[in-house]
């Protein structure tokens, strides 16, 4: 596939190729952290659950929050990735970064569980 900043690979559309990367990529990176797996697992669970009680606009908002969540924890991944295979030493600029990309995701973190927890325990009680 072609890289167009790098301008290497072979031209062309290749959109089996992009859906099995992006795919390949969801995979990597819940096998990289556990705390992304176990997460996805609950909000799959719930959305099985919505999903037999029809429950459409729970549904969505369930997989709005996951959808939320699970992008700010990959780009917190890759932006810690980053700076580390940039600096392996201590930095305050990676600091810095590191501990912004951390309260971004944080926050989608406290979305997902506000969501999480409010349709539990609508289903619950
Ligand atoms: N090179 C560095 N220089 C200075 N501080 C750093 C550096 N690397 C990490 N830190 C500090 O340690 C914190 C944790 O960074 P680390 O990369 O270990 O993330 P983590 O704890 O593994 O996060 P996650 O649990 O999301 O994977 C950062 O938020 C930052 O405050």
């Amino acid at each position: 596939m072609r890289n167009k900043f790098l301008n290497t690979g072979t031209p062309g559309f290749h959109p089996l190729q992009k859906i099995r990367i992006i795919v390949g990529g969801l995979f990597s990176a819940m096998r990289y952290d556990l705390s992304v797996a176990y997460k996805v697992v609950i909000s799959a669970a719930l959305l099985a659950v919505l999903f037999f009680m029809r429950q459409w606009v729970d549904f969505l908002l369930i997989f709005v929050a996951t959808s939320v969540m699970l992008t700010a924890e990959i780009f917190n991944s890759c932006i810690e990735a980053i700076c580390d295979f940039i600096e392996t030493h201590e930095d305050e600029k990676i600091k810095l970064i590191k501990d912004m990309a951390a309260g971004g995701t944080g926050l989608c973190i406290f979305t997902w569980v506000l969501v999480v927890g409010y349709e539990v325990a609508g289903l619950l009680f």
